[in-house]
């Protein structure tokens, strides 16, 4: 077992914006989450990492309620890439990376060969390595990005939750880092706008709207071309892929002649 919810709820405003969605996670898989803008992605994210605790409902991990997890237990095992993380200027690359350490040292513990090791094979994985000792604030957002995934993957968790990790990337790195987190072999969530990218990377995908989870499973089973219009309000044609996946194309309406 590992991250699950069972009718969880939470809400800001008074509106709810997370409403009910009981969900799991497949160990070692990678789990999608789609949805238009506001459905609720960013909002359950942040519930399965504790950042923000449900109204009601619960947010497990191995069966346990997720509040009662120590939190450096959960420090260890949980990390999370946000969407647009921010870092303190005038830090550098591995100083970024570095601070995915923090939940493996004891207290005033001396920086180890095992912390080094870490820190510059995630570099390696991004492919940041020559990007070591630049300061982060000089960085291009596309960088940015995967030096945050860097610093997840120093932390060496069990549980990744990411936040549209191909934001800001150019197609070569949206491709090699939903690779990378693919080839991790570690319970991976994220947060997903690019349909084709969710069917080909991710093993079963859970689809949003307005809080409410309208279906999870298998990417055949979720990315039909019904639900794609009903929910996205988008016409498309849907057929295999070279991949064998499925490849979505969206129909447009062709432009009306000036008359
Ligand atoms: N703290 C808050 N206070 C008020 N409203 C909030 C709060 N957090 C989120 N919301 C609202 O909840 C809805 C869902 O937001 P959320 O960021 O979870 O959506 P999302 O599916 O991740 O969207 P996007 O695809 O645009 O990133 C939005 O309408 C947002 O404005």
């Amino acid at each position: 077992m590992t991250l699950a919810t069972r009718e969880a709820r939470w809400g800001a405003a008074g509106r709810m914006i997370v409403d009910g969605v009981t969900l799991q996670a497949a160990p070692g898989r990678v789990l999608g989450l789609i949805g238009p803008n506001g459905s609720g992605k960013s909002s359950l994210l942040r519930l399965l990492c504790r950042l923000r605790n449900v109204a009601s409902g619960v947010v497990t991990l191995d069966e346990r309620d997720i509040a009662a997890v120590p939190r450096r237990e959960l420090a260890r095992r949980l990390a999370f890439v946000e969407q647009q993380a921010t870092t303190e200027i005038q830090l550098s690359v591995c100083d970024v990376v570095r601070l995915g350490r923090t939940p493996h040292r004891a207290a005033l513990a001396s920086w180890n060969d095992a912390d080094e090791a870490a820190v510059n094979e995630a570099l390696a994985r991004v492919g940041l390595t020559e990007r070591h000792d630049q300061f982060w604030h000089t960085l291009s957002g596309g960088e940015r990005q995967r030096v945050h995934i860097a610093r997840a993957l120093a932390q060496e968790p069990s549980e990744l939750i990411l936040d549209e990790p191909t934001n800001h990337l150019d197609i070569q790195h949206q491709l090699s880092i939903l690779s990378l987190v693919r080839r991790l072999g570690i319970t991976c969530i994220m947060a997903l706008h690019d349909l084709n990218l969710a069917a080909m990377f991710c093993d079963e995908i859970a689809l949003l709207h307005e809080g409410r989870l309208q279906a999870a499973g298998a990417p055949d089973k979720v990315l039909t071309a019904e639900a794609i219009q009903r929910i996205f309000g988008v016409a498309v044609s849907i057929r295999e892929g070279a991949s064998g996946r499925r490849h979505i194309e969206y129909l447009i309406e062709p432009e009306r002649r000036q008359s």
